[in-house]
């Protein structure tokens, strides 16, 4: 069984053992996330407030899009504010998370997934996937939460008990929100305003994947990452935490920390709106640095494509000869697999 981060973190240990450690040329970009987060100057993620987003006054509504569409394009990642997901949910979201973390390690060993055999969903960590054998400063829990009939209720958390219904309405109004959101970046793109739902799946076959990130305190965390430098391959993300600084942003070649916005829902754009909007709307570099004084969490859903049925591709609309295709088609699965290999390669 994968050793678990917060057994290592709890032993007391004053230095991590090797496979934690980041490669010599990315230690220099890793530094204290508290100062860093104190930081006023150069360039911040955008807060984009959604309230007006379907205004039945059209100017009104539509200073609203060019505010999500500019930050789609520019960032790829952005704070939303009045997102219309109630507070208390929320909180009911990020409470039952904690406590479900809060339970003993062999409680939560209960959940275990099992890579090997296929069993993605469930409680897990990191297992090295090169001969590096780099590993990541955090354990997980990760399931699938919407359609409903696609959930396997029976591998989620039985306590605290009111997870499952906070989570199944969270989930429900999420994904109201993704069609909004894709609305909005398909009328941006000058298309019709369902498209870009469609061309991800739709009401039936777009998952919501929901992982929560558990980052223990770190002895040394200038040596280490929460989370590695990657991009999302969903077509959206929707991000909470509990108000802990770490996720960072590669902007304009420099690693750009993400402020702690109240009542915000971080936002990333996927690399599969990436490929459908042939680049327009952006797909960012992230990473999540850890600490030594506060556990971090954080709730990811990944609004995701089917991994088979769909073949993601620049829309034909967005393709001309002065603009050809930046992607080559690709169901969602060969994209994983892609930058996989890629991966290895380097
Ligand atoms: O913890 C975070 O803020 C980001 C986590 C993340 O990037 C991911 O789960 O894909
Ligand atoms: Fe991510």
């Amino acid at each position: 069984m994968a050793a678990r981060v917060e057994s290592l973190a709890s032993s007391g240990i004053q230095s991590i053992p090797k496979e934690y450690i980041r490669p010599q040329e990315e230690l220099s970009s890793i530094s204290d996330v508290f100062a860093e987060e104190k930081k006023h100057d150069g360039p911040q993620v955008p807060t984009i407030d959604l309230l007006d987003i379907q205004s039945d006054d059209p100017v009104v509504r539509e200073r609203c899009r060019e505010e999500l569409k500019k930050a789609a394009e520019q960032w790829g990642v952005m704070h939303l504010v009045n997102h219309g997901i109630p507070d208390d949910l929320i909180e009911r979201v990020k409470k039952a998370g904690e406590v479900f973390f809060t339970l003993p390690i062999e409680e939560k060993e209960k959940y275990a997934n099992d890579q090997g055999s296929g069993k993605i969903q469930g409680y897990g960590s990191k297992l090295a996937n090169n001969a590096s054998g780099q590993l990541e400063w955090e354990d997980y829990f990760f399931h699938l939460v919407f359609p409903e009939d696609k959930r396997d209720l029976s591998i989620w958390p039985k306590t605290p008990s009111d997870y499952t219904a906070a989570t199944s309405e969270y989930a429900r109004l999420l994904r109201q929100l993704a069609t909004k959101i894709m609305s909005s970046l398909s009328l941006g793109l000058g298309l019709e305003e369902g498209r870009l739902e469609k061309e991800t799946g739709g009401l039936e076959e777009i998952l919501l994947q929901m992982k929560i990130n558990y980052y223990p305190k770190c002895p040394q965390p200038e040596l280490a990452l929460g989370v590695e430098a990657h991009t999302d391959v969903s077509a959206l993300t929707f991000i909470l935490h509990n108000m802990v600084p770490g996720l960072q942003l590669f902007y304009e070649g420099k690693w750009v920390t993400a402020k702690c916005v109240p009542n915000s829902i971080i936002m990333h754009i996927g690399d599969t709106i990436e490929i459908l909007s042939n680049g327009k709307y952006k797909s960012i570099l992230h990473r999540g640095l850890v600490n030594k004084e506060r556990v971090r969490i954080s709730w990811a859903v990944f609004c995701e494509p089917p991994k088979e049925k769909i073949i993601l591709k620049p829309l034909p609309e967005l393709v001309t000869e002065k603009e050809p295709a930046k992607f080559p088609p690709r169901t969602f699965a060969q994209h994983i697999h892609h930058k996989l290999f890629r991966k290895g390669e380097e």
